[in-house]
């Protein structure tokens, strides 16, 4: 950290700035904190309350970090799925911790979109799932591109999900 500091040509030694490389140390290791876990393990089948229906957990914020440029890049992920035939669903905030795991590491945007449908896919045996994230990167914000406000929305489908009819629907929920 202080080697970037002195890069870009400050003082890493000057009294605001002596502190920094511990903080951001610091600050890495909640921002990356998805690197030291399988954020599928939020996942389990708990209760069996024998629905096989769409469930959706939308609105999700979540922050990440762009693997290009090491910036953020945040916004809301929206979680579908059917659950399998055994009709054992996850608790709902287990959704958002998936998500989560997976942004609080370096990140592109349609990874964690399609490490979440396959989380669900496989740990919990969902026989659908759709994901749809939408996020503004600062990296295209406030350098290069400089493009404040643009969003990018990127989507992961699995299974069933992928049939029109019920694709369609998982999206009028999503956005209704
Ligand atoms: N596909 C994808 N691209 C991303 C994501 N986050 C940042 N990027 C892009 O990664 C690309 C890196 O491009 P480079 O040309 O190597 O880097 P650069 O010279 O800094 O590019 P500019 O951002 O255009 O100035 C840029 O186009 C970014 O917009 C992401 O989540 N997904
Ligand atoms: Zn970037």
């Amino acid at each position: 950290m202080r080697a970037l500091l002195r890069a870009v040509g400050e003082n890493p030694e000057r009294d605001g700035l002596v502190d920094t490389p511990a903080r951001m140390a610091r600050s890495f290791k909640e921002i990356f904190s998805g690197l030291r876990q399988d954020p599928a393990d939020a996942l389990e089948a708990k209760f069996d309350i024998g629905h096989q229906e769409m469930i959706i957990v939308k609105d999700i914020p979540f922050y990440s970090t762009c693997e290009h440029h090491l910036l953020p890049f945040h916004g809301h992920a929206h979680v579908a799925y059917i659950p399998n035939a055994d009709g054992k669903v996850t608790g709902l905030s287990k959704i958002a911790r998936l998500v989560d795991g997976y942004a609080r590491r370096p990140q592109v945007q349609e990874r964690i979109a399609t490490q979440v449908a396959e989380a669900l896919e496989s740990r919990l045996g969902a026989r659908g799932v759709l994901v749809v994230i939408e996020a503004e990167h600062m990296c295209m914000s406030m350098r290069g591109v400089n493009k404040p406000g643009s969003r990018t929305v990127t989507s992961a489908v699995r299974g069933v999900l992928r049939n029109q009819a019920t694709r369609s629907e998982a999206l009028s929920l999503i956005q209704g």
